[in-house]
């Protein structure tokens, strides 16, 4: 199973001191290939949520399970290796490099878990559609392009999971539609699961699994 849940607790410690529970999760889980959304109020948890799958922040309790793997387990530099080899994120500001091609920003994202392979980040960015772009820079660019090599960057280093943070709040909607359909349909094609967040009910409504981060996740003070 890509991810699994079990009870999950995080808080944060605001600067005046006081603790600001933001997740309580007792389960939740994605099956292999699975593509879910998951839906959530600004200030829900959504990026917390998504932070603490891929091991860029720590919970306070609990266990983040990712392919078999507990991160909870993993210091700071495994958890950097394991995301690098095994996760694929997509981020609403996109993250590339300015001064670096789509083509070396791809390889990048392979050369991170240890691999290099020109012709796989070549067909990756022809599968996005920018076969003729790949010496381009990010400013020289569309912001509906710059997503797409984010797509190919997040696939470079062949993961298990991709996950999503609003990845089509910075666009217009028809790129927004582009670059959904091209997510969901890459991680098919290359069986990863996808687990997408949103406040978004036009994005949510494209995908068959649908959750609300409310239903699932309980704040709560707690030591
Ligand atoms: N490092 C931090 N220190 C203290 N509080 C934080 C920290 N990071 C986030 N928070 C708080 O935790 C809560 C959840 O934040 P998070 O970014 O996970 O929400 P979100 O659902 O992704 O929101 P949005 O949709 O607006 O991006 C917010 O109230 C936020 O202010």
């Amino acid at each position: 199973m890509p991810l699994q849940l079990q009870n999950i607790k995080k808080s944060y410690r605001e600067p005046d001191g006081n603790i600001l529970p933001v997740l309580n999760v007792e389960s939740f889980s994605l099956e292999q290939g699975e593509q879910v959304v998951l839906v959530g109020e600004s200030g829900g948890g959504k990026t917390t949520l998504l932070n603490a799958i891929s091991g860029i922040t720590t919970v306070d309790s609990g266990k983040v399970i990712v392919d078999g793997v507990d991160l909870t387990r993993l210091p700071e530099a495994g958890r950097d290796r394991f995301r690098a080899e095994r996760i694929g994120i997509v981020f609403q500001t996109f993250n590339l490099l300015p001064a670096f091609s789509a083509l070396e920003n791809v390889l990048l994202g392979m050369t991170f878990a240890g691999r290099s392979d020109r012709d796989f980040a070549r067909q990756l960015l022809e599968r996005v559609g920018l076969g003729k772009r790949l010496s381009h820079r990010p400013p020289q660019l569309s912001v509906g392009e710059q997503q797409r090599v984010a797509v190919a960057r997040a696939l470079a280093n062949r993961p298990r999971l991709m996950l999503a943070d609003e990845p089509t709040a910075s666009v217009d909607i028809a790129n927004q539609n582009t670059i959904l359909s091209l997510l969901r349909e890459t991680c098919s094609e290359h069986g990863v699961s996808l687990l997408l967040v949103t406040h978004s009910h036009d994005v949510a409504e494209q995908f068959d699994r649908v959750e609300q981060l409310a239903n699932f996740n309980k704040p709560e003070v707690h030591a």
